[in-house]
């Protein structure tokens, strides 16, 4: 626990901090952020007496720092400072970097203080450049280097200052993963940066400074969503950034500031909580994964490996956390970890770029009219409407395969049967494989947005998805002129998904926008992530808790084909739709007046496959008329 107590700070004349009173409790993830020079960097450094303090009081754990009985290097010992520059010993290896401090002032064994290095050095990812001197690291290498010899002292408190803030971009998200790690293992941790998808997802509260003054503490959703404070939007370049689409408008020349707030570090995090006993923590994803900060701070990238993996309560909860704030905030997330290989991802990428590269004539081989009932098949430029307007893409409709003999298939059940494969070699295989992968995903975020709903991890399996309905397709918006007498104006008209849950892979072209209450925000392309988002089905179990979210995607002028994946992992055809019992009522959850549709998901009783057919022949209603 940190308490500053009526904290006043002068440069010579200059009142850096102002009578700031402020308690970081333990546990809590404290975000501060403000301008540039706004003090952020001082008030961490006041906390281990890096800057005297004129006025006030500071006190780490009920022990006020400035007191006459402290020992001041053994209080500083006792916390880990990670600067913005590395610092390493450039005469010493990683490991030596690691062991002189427990050596020469915990006094442990060369062989002690070595064995502790090295787990550390593995905790950050780097066992393998033990002996590398600091010089033939990276600067993100390094800075994990500095990390671990922060560690190695065991301290109960580590700040950081803008560690990322030196660091070619991408190397940030190593840095960052491995901060956040630690703050999840609980470590206690105050730390400057501006990395605001890292700060969103990491912290509980926010607070805001001004010319060292605080001015504003708040959750991250009050924060972005309902700020409080009369100046927070004025500080219209960081602000604007901060919370897209709520204040992006109305704000002269916000833009102009956004590159210089690039540069400026506008956000401090504290972590504070109790040091977990020594060894408990690895650090399993800092091998496999990269973290980017989310592109905007309204859509957050989440971290899912826990619900991959076999992972503890708490990692289970901390996931199943973020898909809760996710899900009522807007109901668009990225994931990250999610276990997809990437060049199977690459494979398909590849693949579907040759079959949209044939002559329109060779695509329409596999038109969708052949595929029947089971609406497979390919589309071309124009051929699905959205809001009764053709859309600007091309596709191929895919979905789970079964065979001609399948006794739901003999049924005629609608949207079941065999896929219209083109003869691109290893393509069948390629989109069976990723489909198979998916949907695992898929059951993994079920789980978790289960637990995010305090539901059994697998109420939604046992009710609706142990044999789901999925539904796959294969986008590409090309960079063509429309035609004159063509009434097409989106890649994608504006439209909310029918199931559940909707797995996106796109290209790094971009065009997907969400609709959020504050403006249309870019779901921009992270590499590495799928976007998730819910769809109807999800909206109406939960009576409105979790939202539906129109969405839509640009024309795309890039010059380029875009390419995008979505896999809709919906209920079962025949389950019957049910709202979740026990969850709290929604005062008004019809939010039909402000959908495109003006349709009222909540008034929907029935089966699932009843919705989709509903909707599918409002896409495709020729088809409709040919195979129904
Ligand atoms: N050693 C110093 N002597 C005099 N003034 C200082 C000193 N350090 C900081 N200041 C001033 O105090 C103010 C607060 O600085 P601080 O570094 O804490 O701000 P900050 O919020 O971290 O912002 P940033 O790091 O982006 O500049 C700034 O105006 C800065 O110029
Ligand atoms: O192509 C995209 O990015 C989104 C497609 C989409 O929203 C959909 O198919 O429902
Ligand atoms: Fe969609």
């Amino acid at each position: 626990m940190i308490e500053f107590e009526n904290v006043n700070k002068w440069y010579d004349k200059y009142h850096a901090l102002v009578d700031v009173t402020e308690t970081v409790a333990r546990g809590e993830v404290v975000v501060v952020c403000g301008p540039s020079g706004s003090g952020k960097s001082t008030l961490i450094r006041t906390i281990n007496r890096l800057e005297p303090i004129q006025a006030g009081h500071i006190r780490v754990n009920g022990q006020d720092i400035h007191d006459k009985s402290i020992d001041l290097n053994a209080f500083r010992s006792g916390i880990g400072f990670v600067f913005q520059q590395f610092n390493l010993f450039p005469h010493l290896s990683a490991l030596e970097n690691c062991t002189l401090a427990p050596m020469h002032l915990r006094g442990l064994s060369a062989k002690a203080a070595r064995e502790k290095a090295l787990s550390l050095l593995d905790r950050v990812g780097l066992a393998h450049k033990a002996d590398a001197m600091p010089d033939a690291l990276s600067g993100g290498q390094q800075q994990r280097v500095a990390i671990a010899r922060a560690l190695a002292m065991e301290p109960p408190l580590m700040l950081f200052d803008e560690p990322t803030s030196s660091l070619d971009p991408e190397m940030v998200g190593e840095v960052l993963l491995v901060m956040r790690d630690l703050a999840r293992d609980g470590m206690t941790m105050v730390c400057v940066t501006h990395e605001m998808g890292f700060a969103r997802e990491v912290a509980d509260r926010i607070l805001f400074m001004d010319a060292g003054k605080m001015l504003e503490r708040a959750t991250p959703d009050d924060f972005f969503n309902r700020p409080q404070h009369p100046r927070l939007p004025s500080f219209s370049p960081i602000y604007a950034r901060l919370s897209p689409g709520r204040y992006n408008s109305g704000l002269p020349g916000h833009d102009d500031n956004w590159n210089n707030l690039a540069l400026a570090p506008a956000v401090a995090i504290a972590v504070v909580c109790e040091l977990p006993g020594a060894g408990s923590s690895t650090i399993h994803s800092i091998k496999t994964m990269t973290y980017t900060s989310a592109p905007h701070a309204a859509l957050p990238i989440i971290d899912v490996s826990a619900l991959i993996t076999d992972s503890s309560p708490k990692a289970l909860q901390t996931v199943a956390d973020h898909i809760r704030n996710a899900c009522r905030a807007h109901g668009f997330f990225y994931v990250s970890g999610h276990g997809v290989q990437m060049p199977l991802i690459q494979r398909l990428d590849a693949l579907s770029r040759q079959f949209f590269a044939l002559d329109v004539q060779e695509k329409m081989r596999w038109r969708m009219a052949l595929g029947g009932r089971a609406w497979r098949g390919y589309f071309p430029l124009g051929g699905e409407l959205t809001s009764g307007r053709p859309d600007w893409k091309e596709g191929l409709y895919l979905g789970t395969e079964l065979a001609d003999d399948h006794p739901l298939v003999q049924a005629g059940t609608p949207v079941h049967g065999r896929n219209l494969f083109p003869d691109i070699p290893d393509l069948r295989q390629t989109i069976l494989q990723y489909m198979e992968a998916v949907t695992a995903l898929g059951h993994a975020l079920m789980r978790g947005i289960a637990l995010s709903l305090a539901l059994p991890a697998d109420y939604f399996a046992r009710r609706y998805t142990a044999d789901p309905l999925i539904l796959f397709r294969i986008f590409n918006y090309p960079t063509q002129e429309v035609p004159k007498d063509m009434d097409v104006q989106w890649g994608v008209g504006e439209h909310t998904d029918y199931g559940l849950l909707t797995i996106l892979l796109q290209d790094q072209i971009g065009g997907l926008q969400v609709k959020t209450p504050g403006g249309w925000v870019d779901a921009t392309p992270v590499p590495g992530t799928f976007i998730c988002n819910i769809g109807d089905m999800l909206e109406r179990m939960t009576g409105g808790w979790y939202r539906s979210t129109a969405h839509r995607v640009i024309r795309n002028t890039s010059g380029h084909d875009r390419l995008s994946f979505p896999l809709f992992f919906d209920p079962n055809y025949f389950a019957q739709v049910q709202p979740i019992e026990g969850l709290p009522a929604v005062p008004d959850p019809d939010d039909s007046a402000s959908r495109w549709d003006k349709a009222n998901v909540h008034a929907f009783n029935g089966i699932y496959g009843d919705y989709l057919l509903n909707k599918v022949s409002r896409v495709f209603p020729q088809l409709r008329q040919e195979v129904l």
